[in-house]
């Protein structure tokens, strides 16, 4: 199974997603800046990729704060000292001056936190990520660690991040393949396979969870304009599991379901509000439509991070607008006049009444989904699974 990133040495390589599947190029990040921008520029994309990356970039960008500081001290030529004592030297009584420094490192923490959510912002992976890590770091600081203590902490709690994605996945598929049809024909929109989690994927997590149980006869790709998610990357990420895939255009997606049989939906998605509105690519609310047109079942498969339980419903997702150059060419080549005007959302929200189901890596919920998203979120917050504790 491919992977989408590495934290190597202090550093987060990612795999270079624009450039696939011409070739597999990896990118070294070490500023929390860089990963931002990588976000941006779609080079890690998908949900829970871009949580993760984002947990990650954290890390360095507690780093470059951290070491910065280090800089000023040794520039006053005391560098053997603890970064706290040279605080302590500076503002006083040595509680005082380790709570100053601590205040400011956070508030420049903070600010990472927000530049990195300001990247994409729609997928609620993100900010969820960055929030834990400054939450974190917070509780580290008020519980009196010290600044390499608070350094390989934060970098552990990425990692988990990043491992838990994939159990996670796991878990889903185990659910999710429960629901796949024997015999299936499948039919998926963008990419939410491995490439956009950190390995197996939601949708496609459980496309692989039911092709181990050979349930599946084929995957249907829609090919998801503008940037070609589902053609360039899950019919990549398909083949390369020698698992059955026919890619189509966006706008075959319904005479597909009419005349190829297909028997379910899978797609991800990027936020679900409390009432289980679902924004996703763009082109999946039409999926969905076509999809209940032909009787067919309509599943998302996400984990409990990509729920914003403080949204009441779907009209309060924050939709991604992306350049119009996206859309008047692709890779360099002109595809409509220079000057036209674009519409270019990056995503578009199915309505709750769509969805037969979501598949979590707590169960499959069911609706009335503002019922089965209540008890969701009782189970997370009883879980805690991400709160760091001293
Ligand atoms: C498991 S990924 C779920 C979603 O993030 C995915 O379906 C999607 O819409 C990705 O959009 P992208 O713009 O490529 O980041």
């Amino acid at each position: 199974m491919v992977e989408t990133m590495k934290w190597e040495n202090g550093k987060l390589i990612l795999l270079d997603q624009t450039k696939l599947p011409v070739s597999v190029e990896w990118i070294s990040c070490d500023t929390y800046q860089r990963v931002g921008k990588a976000i941006q520029k779609l080079e890690v994309r998908g949900a829970p990729a871009i949580g993760a990356a984002a947990a990650f970039a954290m890390v360095l960008a507690w780093r470059k704060i951290v070491e910065k500081y280090e800089t000023k001290r040794d520039a006053a030529n005391t560098s053997n000292m603890q970064l706290q004592t040279y605080a302590a030297m500076l503002y006083g009584s040595h509680d005082h001056a380790a709570k100053k420094l601590q205040q400011q490192l956070l508030k420049k923490f903070l600010q990472a936190r927000n530049d990195l959510d300001a990247s994409r912002p729609t997928a609620v992976n993100l900010s969820w990520a960055t929030k834990l890590m400054y939450d974190a770091a917070c509780k580290m600081s008020e519980a009196g660690l010290d600044l390499p203590q608070t350094d390989a902490e934060l970098e552990k709690l990425a990692v988990k991040v990043y491992e838990q994605d994939i159990a996670k996945n796991r878990k889903m598929g185990e659910y999710g393949a429960e629901v796949v049809p024997e015999e299936a024909v499948i039919l998926t929109h963008c990419n939410a396979g491995a490439l956009a989690t950190c390995g197996w994927g939601t949708a496609l997590g459980v496309i692989r969870s039911a092709h181990e149980q050979g349930k599946v006869k084929m995957v249907y790709s829609d090919e998801t304009r503008p940037l070609l998610q589902g053609s360039r990357l899950t019919a990549w990420e398909l083949l390369e599991d020698n698992i059955p895939v026919t890619t189509i255009t966006d706008n075959m997606a319904a005479w597909s379901m009419k005349t190829k049989g297909i028997n379910i939906v899978i797609t991800g998605a990027d936020r679900i509000a409390a009432n289980g509105d679902t924004a996703n690519k763009i082109g999946t609310y039409g999926v969905a439509l076509a999809a209940k047109a032909h009787g067919i079942p309509f599943y998302i498969a996400a984990p409990a991070s990509t729920f914003d339980f403080s949204l009441k419903n779907g009209t309060q997702i924050p939709i991604e607008e992306r350049n119009a150059n996206e859309v008047r060419s692709f890779q360099g080549k002109v595809s409509a006049p220079k000057n036209v005007n674009v519409f270019n959302p990056a995503f578009d929200v199915t309505p709750a009444k769509l969805i037969a189901g979501i598949i979590t890596e707590y169960g499959v919920l069911r609706p009335p989904f503002s019922k089965s998203i209540k008890e969701l979120k009782t189970k997370v917050l009883r879980e805690e699974l991400f709160t760091w504790k001293a």
